[in-house]
């Protein structure tokens, strides 16, 4: 019997490419699919992230379970999901509170994560040999999710990115074989991650959703 394929950044990345329909919609299961192995791959990257990985595992699962649930085919994509959230009441966007579980709000963290991530793999991608990801974390970092998060959690996460490996180590740690396949894997996957950032930003900016609480 084959021994079960090592894991490897390469599908995860790719889970993004599968997300985006010939209708420009954006399909939940392979974009939560492409979060769950980015938290697996967080992970391996040992304990110090473990707070991160948690509340992203959280909203993943929450995700998951609205997927599987009663009303899936709501949320086979981001537009049906907030066509229904929208219509039936479960968001509004000019209430100042809302529910915490709903799958708009859920997946706005996760869009603003993403796009800490094309950031970060930008940054990895292009960065001199001596560059250190630690460094690029923190930068991509403060100029996106920062300026969401109180000042706790980002204080701990700064601290958190220190602990990130030297770039011959990381990109090593991504699985895909050389530096250089690493970097070719960032590039081929970047235009896919930031098209999936882009359809979401403009579905949540056309319904006012951007500010969820
Ligand atoms: C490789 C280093 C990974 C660094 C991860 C950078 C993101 C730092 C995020 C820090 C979040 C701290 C945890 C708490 C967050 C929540 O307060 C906050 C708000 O939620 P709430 O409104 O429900 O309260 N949550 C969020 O903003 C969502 C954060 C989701 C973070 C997902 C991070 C996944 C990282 C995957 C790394 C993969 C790297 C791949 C490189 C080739």
């Amino acid at each position: 019997m084959a021994a079960p394929a090592a894991f490897s950044l390469r599908e995860v990345l790719g889970a993004f490419r599968g997300c985006v329909t010939e209708r420009r919609e954006v399909l939940l299961e392979p974009y939560l699919r492409g979060w769950r192995g980015l938290i697996r791959f967080l992970h391996s990257l040992g304990a110090v992230f473990s707070f991160i990985s948690r509340d992203a595992e959280a909203k993943v699962q929450l995700m998951e379970g609205y997927c599987r649930g009663e009303r899936r085919e709501r949320y086979v994509s981001l537009q049906a999901m907030v066509q229904y959230e929208l219509a039936s009441g479960v968001v509004d966007p000019h209430k100042r509170s809302g529910r915490a579980d709903s799958g708009c709000r859920t997946v706005l963290r996760l869009h603003r994560a993403l796009r800490w991530l094309q950031l970060f793999l930008e940054g990895l991608r292009t960065a001199g040999e001596d560059s250190r990801p630690s460094a690029i974390c923190t930068d991509s970092y403060n100029a996106s999710l920062a300026a969401f998060h109180p000042w706790v959690i980002r204080k701990a996460a700064t601290v958190a990115f220190c602990a990130l490996p030297p770039r011959g180590a990381f990109l090593e740690a991504m699985n895909v074989g050389s530096a250089e396949d690493a970097v070719a894997v960032l590039g081929e996957a970047l235009p896919y991650i930031r098209d999936v950032y882009g359809i979401t930003q403009e579905l949540f900016a056309e319904h006012r959703l951007l500010d969820l609480p």
